[in-house]
C-alpha cells in the first residue's frame, strides 16, 4: 500500500524505494528517506532528535516543522497571543484527501482550519492545505494559505517557512549558493545588532559555530553537501531563507535535543520572515520546496 493512514501519521511509499512519514501533529515530515541517481540505497535524509516530544505535547525537534503565522516571537500585533514560530507545527492537521498515488508521484493533502485551540489566540480566519509529495529522488511539501475572511477586510499578513533538519555533520556540511546575499544574524547580541543587515562574503556557508543566519531574497535553490549526501532545496514563494545550528553553544540548552544532536545536521528553511506577505480576501498564497537526494 503505497499511502498507509495510522492514527496519528501518514506513511507514503513510492514503488522505486523511497518513503516518507508524515505526523498529523503539526503536519510534521519526520522522515524522508531516499535513494539518489548515484547511491539507490534509500537514506534518511531528515533528522529527529531521539529526545523529540511525537506525542502532540511540544512541537517536533526535527524533521520539517511548518512555521506559520510567525516566525521567532510575534512582532506583529494580530499575533501577540501566539508563541515562537506560530500555532501551525502544534496543531493537530487533518489528513484531507490523496492527491497522487503512481510511479510520478505519492502524494497526500493535510489540512488546518480555525478551532477553539487556535481561535482563542488568533482572530484571523484561514485555510491552510499542505501538499506532500514523494517521488523516486524527491520530497515536495507545499504549503498553501488561504485568506477565507470577507472582502470588506484588510489582507491578511503572515509568515510562513519550512524549518527543515537536514540530516549531515555540522563539522563539515557546506550550503551554497549565499555568496552576496544580505542576512540579518540572530546570534548579535543586541537588538541593533541583530537588525544590522550584513553581506555574505563566504562561497561556502558551514555552520561550524553557532549559526543563526536569515537571509532576505536568497537565490531560492541552495545545496546542503556533506560527506553523508547532498540534498538540493528548490524554493517558490519563500524569498528568504534561514541556516540556523546552535552548536553545543547553545544546542545544551535546547531541552529536547538528544546529546550532541547539532552535530547531525543543518537547518536551512526557506521561508517568508522578513516582513510579511499580505493577502487579500479570497486569495491564496502558495510557498514551495522541492528536495532532491543528489548524492
Ligand atoms: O526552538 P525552536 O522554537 O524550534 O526554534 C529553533 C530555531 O529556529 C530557527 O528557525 C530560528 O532562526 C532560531 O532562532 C531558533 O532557535
Amino acid at each position: 500500500m503505497p499511502i498507509e493512514q495510522l492514527a496519528d501519521r501518514v506513511l507514503l511509499k513510492h514503488p522505486k524505494g523511497a518513503s516518507a512519514e508524515i505526523l498529523l501533529y503539526g503536519a510534521t515530515v519526520l522522515s524522508w528517506k531516499s535513494g539518489s541517481a548515484a547511491n539507490p540505497e534509500p537514506t534518511e535524509r531528515l533528522f529527529v532528535s531521539s529526545k523529540a516530544a511525537l506525542d502532540g505535547s511540544k512541537p517536533v525537534r526535527g524533521g520539517i516543522p511548518v512555521v506559520f503565522p510567525c516566525f521567532g516571537a510575534p512582532t506583529h500585533p494580530e499575533h501577540s497571543k501566539l508563541g515562537q514560530h506560530g500555532f501551525a507545527r502544534s496543531e493537530v492537521w487533518i489528513f484531507d484527501s490523496i492527491v497522487l498515488d503512481n510511479e510520478a508521484g505519492v502524494s497526500v493533502r493535510l489540512t488546518l482550519e480555525p478551532k477553539a485551540s487556535i481561535t482563542e489566540k488568533y482572530e484571523r480566519p484561514f485555510h491552510l492545505a499542505y501538499v506532500v509529495t514523494l517521488a523516486e529522488h524527491q520530497l515536495s511539501t507545499d504549503l498553501h494559505v488561504e485568506n477565507t475572511a470577507l472582502s470588506t477586510t484588510s489582507p491578511l499578513e503572515f509568515q510562513a517557512l519550512l524549518h527543515n533538519y537536514i540530516r549531515a555533520s555540522s563539522d563539515q556540511v557546506l550550503v551554497t549558493p549565499l555568496q552576496g546575499v544580505s542576512y540579518y544574524d540572530k546570534t548579535e547580541a543586541t537588538d541593533e545588532l541583530r537588525n544590522c543587515p550584513k553581506v555574505e562574503q563566504r562561497t561556502y556557508v558551514d555552520v561550524k559555530r553557532f549559526t543563526d543566519f536569515v537571509y532576505e531574497n536568497a537565490p531560492g535553490t541552495y545545496q546542503i553537501s556533506s560527506p553523508a549526501g547532498q540534498v538540493e532545496i528548490k524554493a517558490k514563494g519563500f524569498k528568504d531563507v534561514v541556516v540556523w545550528n546552535p552548536q553545543a553553544e547553545t544546542g545544551v540548552k535546547i531541552a529536547d535535543m538528544e546529546e550532541g544532536g547539532w552535530e547531525r545536521y543543518v537547518c536551512v528553511e526557506p521561508g517568508y520572515v522578513r516582513g510579511f506577505a499580505q493577502l487579500n480576501a479570497g486569495e491564496t498564497w502558495i510557498g514551495q520546496q522541492v528536495l532532491t537526494a543528489k548524492l
